[in-house]
């Protein structure tokens, strides 16, 4: 069947050709609307599949408030504008739409736009159905564990927390045949929950229990399931503890959930956040089917066991068996790994984002081992280090005279990597001319050799990977739109050391561990006031940075313990920006800061931290004890790294 296609946009001439390139490549163009009023009066008719929008339109709404309403109503559409400044496309993308095109087009990039937008959005069907399906077993697993409620809520709380995040969790049993009870589960900044009952919540909010009973919290008739914005001012005008816990935890909306349970008992959820415009149609589905399938079970959750406090329970410190070698077990990694292991099946193309040095490249392992693909290879290249010439012989490989210097064939990353993946890392890198070629293999899955005449069919998984702010390159022009669509299929975010600190005490102890049995040197532990140094540290280097730390303390050390870090030696000043002590001393070595206080930008933090490695290696890149070896990247990026940095060194002994 062809699918239906709106388009929204108030100058008829463009409205007009681009219905005719849709009808031209067998799309049914289902009408134009020049407003957003008429446009929904026009998705109400004709229930188009895709609607393609403008965004400057006739009357007051844009189409980003058309955009809103859309992605609440989960109907796919794509923007079509002339406007790529950064405040629009940042505007755009916080509607959730499945690509941009910038005008003027020709009619090739529309379909291709077309194309990734189908291809994007049939895999987030997928995905939502099969995650939806693993958490519910998961949720069932969990009420059945022989365990305290209080346990059981927190590892309910963790799991949901990815898909449907929420600040506070109000559950109420409004059964018909006995009292009412309700509970809620509160996130602490610190990431963990704890479940308060009524008569500790309204401790906490300094409520009396008549107050709270003349209140009738959240009895009143909630008519909608969704509270964002203009609808939550109003909820928290009518509902005095609505009022009272948004007051108190700085909550901003909301999404209800009821259920009535086959024996007649009424379930009520509320999931509250302290972010305004959070919620969406996709987080009410997934509510509703969560306690459409939880509801039996909450009885036995929450309200059947005494309600025990959780007190900082500490997490599990080790994560899933196949994260083999990735250490961490707090909320932000966990919902990493939840993200892994939904798509690693797949091959859908995966854009890893995150700091340097927080592990993308070892994700990207884990992605390709526990895929279909593991019994073939996964090809590294790590763009930032490509010289510009040889970008595309590598990539896409060559023959024999096809340029100067060419003498022999060589086969291309992308022909080393079929069956399997290729990793493309520094992915922001990537000249233009390149992002151009790149696309194309990626759309046509066929590679020309350099000075061939013959296509080669391909079959491989493409991961990516990037330190830098991908949109604001597209804004900027340096990296292409249709190309960053085509790669920003499932995004996964790394979280930077600093804001996962939980996780640095198993992670030095691992490198302790490591770099003992390397040296054969009898360190086993590290002094508690180490450790205080290493938490209170905000590692702009991640978690190499730590790695390295710790190799040169296990190093240094002469006992059994790890007294000193090198990080006391330095003073801890406060950061006149975050509050946060910081390392300082010599000012090109890897402290935030410059000597006058202003914070240093990532760029100087790397170059200092390289020309460390370089003095402590006394200028020596390649080979055993070169600072290639030491900072675990290949002598070629070193070298490209510092030629971008613009590090000029000289050493003597
Ligand atoms: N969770 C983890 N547990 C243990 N080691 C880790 C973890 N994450 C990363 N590492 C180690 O930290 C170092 C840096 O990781 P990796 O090279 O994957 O980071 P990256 O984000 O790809 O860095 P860059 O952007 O600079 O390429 C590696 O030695 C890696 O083995």
């Amino acid at each position: 069947m062809k699918e239906k296609i709106l388009i929204v946009e108030d100058e008829f001439i463009v409205a007009n050709d681009l219905s005719l390139m849709l009808k031209k490549a067998g799309y049914d163009s289902c009408g134009i609307a020049p407003s957003v009023a008429r446009a929904l009066e026009l998705i109400a008719e004709q229930r188009p599949d895709w609607v393609l929008i403008d965004i400057l339109l006739q009357g007051e709404r844009t189409g980003i408030d058309l955009g809103i309403q859309l992605s609440d109503r989960n109907i796919p559409f794509i923007y079509i504008s002339a406007n790529t400044n950064q405040t629009i496309l940042q505007a755009a993308k916080a509607t959730l739409p499945y690509g941009f095109l910038v005008k003027p087009f020709r009619e090739k990039d529309l379909l291709v736009m077309l194309d990734i937008a189908q291809y994007r959005h049939g895999q987030n069907i997928k995905y939502n159905l099969r995650h939806q399906t693993g958490l519910l077993q998961q949720l069932a697993t969990i009420s059945t564990k022989n365990e305290a409620s209080a346990e059981k809520v927190k590892q309910i709380a963790q799991l949901l927390q990815p898909v449907l995040p929420f600040d506070q969790l109000f559950l109420t049993r409004m059964n018909p045949r006995s009292p009412s009870r309700d509970c809620s589960v509160i996130k602490s900044t610190s990431g963990n929950y704890q479940l308060e009952s009524t008569e500790s919540m309204l401790i906490l909010l300094s409520v009396s229990n008549r107050d709270y009973k003349l209140w009738n919290p959240l009895g009143l008739k909630l008519d909608k399931q969704l509270y964002c914005a203009y609808e939550f001012r109003k909820l928290r005008m009518e509902d005095r503890w609505t009022q009272v816990v948004s007051d108190k935890f700085g909550l901003e909306s909301a999404i209800v959930s009821t259920i009535t349970t086959p024996n007649g008992d009424i379930y009520r959820a509320v999931f509250f956040s302290t972010e305004g415009e959070l919620y969406n149609s996709i987080h009410v589905d997934l509510a509703n089917q969560i306690m459409t399938s939880f509801g039996p079970m909450i009885d036995e959750v929450f309200f059947s066991k005494p309600v025990a406090e959780i007190k900082e329970t500490k997490t599990d410190p080790s994560p899933p068996s196949h994260f083999h070698g990735i250490i961490g077990s707090s909320p932000l990694l966990n919902s990493v790994f939840d993200k892994v292991k939904i798509v690693a099946a797949d091959d859908t193309s995966v854009l890893i984002l995150g700091e340097s040095g927080t592990g993308k490249e070892r994700i990207a392992q884990i992605l390709h081992e526990l895929s279909s693909r593991k019994s073939k290879k996964m090809v590294t290249v790590n763009c930032a280090a490509l010289p510009l010439t040889l970008i595309e012989s590598t990539l896409f490989g060559h023959e024999k005279g096809a340029f100067t210097g060419a003498g022999d064939r060589r086969i291309g990353k992308f022909e080393q990597a079929d069956g399997g993946t290729i990793f493309l890392d520094e992915i922001g890198e990537l000249p233009l001319e390149a992002q151009v070629k790149l696309l194309r293999v990626l759309q046509e899955k066929e590679i020309e050799r350099l000075g061939g005449n013959q296509t080669r069919k391909i079959n491989v998984r493409i991961i990516t990977a990037t330190n830098r702010n991908l949109e604001k390159e597209v804004a900027e022009g340096r990296f292409r739109l249709d190309l960053y669509y085509r790669l920003n299929v499932f995004p996964i975010e790394l979280p930077p050391l600093r804001q996962r600190k939980e996780d640095i005490e198993a992670l030095a102890c691992h490198f302790v561990k490591k770099y003992s049995s390397k040296s054969e040197r009898p360190v086993k532990s590290i002094s508690a006031i180490a450790l205080q140094q290493l938490t209170s540290y905000d590692w702009p280097g991640n978690i190499r940075e730590l790695e390295h730390l710790i190799e040169r303390a296990v190093l240094l050390s002469s006992g059994t313990e790890i007294t000193d870090t090198g990080l006391a030696s330095e003073k801890q000043t406060e950061n006149p920006v975050g509050g946060k002590p910081h390392r300082t001393g010599n000012p090109d070595a890897i402290g935030n800061q410059h000597p006058a206080g202003k914070t240093k930008t990532l760029e100087e933090v790397e170059k200092g931290y390289i020309l460390e490695i370089l003095h402590l290696c006394k200028g020596k890149i390649s080979g055993p004890g070169g600072a290639a070896e030491l900072l675990n990247i290949p002598s070629t990026t070193l070298n490209s790294k510092i030629k971008k940095l613009g590090i000029s060194y000289e050493f003597t002994d």
